[in-house]
């Protein structure tokens, strides 16, 4: 498989994971890290796996490289048919209002656009106790068999 990892971040953490995951990935697929505020929409390719991993911030917003991608799709009318992604959100719970609202926003509109989400969706808490790479790379086995039955 051909896999893109695709990372909005404020402070750093998602770009970590990214490569985090990527190592992990090694040399079973291939793969390569982007970050989203590089990515123009209408580039995404339907010959490559997905991964999008996004922290929130702000008001509920995604983090800035997200962001900008984020307000990048929904200013387009590119269509994703086609498209099969996986998302990691990370947030922090003491944030009631907006726990992981970026990655859910992320979500949403990529499906508007008619992409296709597969796996479990991935969440990570600052609040809680759990290392962000520890969860993370519990997390790709399973994403990975489940793009493997795409
Ligand atoms: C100023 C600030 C605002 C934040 N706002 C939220 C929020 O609204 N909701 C949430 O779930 N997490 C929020 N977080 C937590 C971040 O999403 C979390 O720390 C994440 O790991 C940051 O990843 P990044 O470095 O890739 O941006 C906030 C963190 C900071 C420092």
């Amino acid at each position: 498989m051909q896999i893109v990892i695709l990372y909005g971040t404020e402070s750093g953490n998602a770009e970590r994971l990214a490569g985090d995951l990527g190592k992990a990935i090694g040399s079973q697929h291939q793969w390569r890290v982007v970050d989203l505020g590089d990515v123009d929409p209408a580039e995404l390719s339907t010959d490559e796996i997905h991964i999008f991993i996004t922290s929130t911030y702000g008001d509920g917003l995604l983090g800035e490289t997200g962001q900008i991608f984020y307000e990048a799709l929904e200013e387009s009318d590119v269509e994703l048919d086609g498209l099969r992604y996986a998302i990691f959100g990370l947030g922090d719970s003491s944030y009631e209002d907006t726990y992981n609202q970026g990655s859910s926003l992320l979500d949403a509109i990529l499906t508007e656009h008619g992409a296709t989400r597969f796996g479990e969706f991935g969440l990570h808490d600052d609040g809680g106790f759990e290392r962000k790479k520890d969860v993370a790379l519990a997390w790709l086995p399973g994403v990975l068999a489940a793009a493997e039955q795409l």
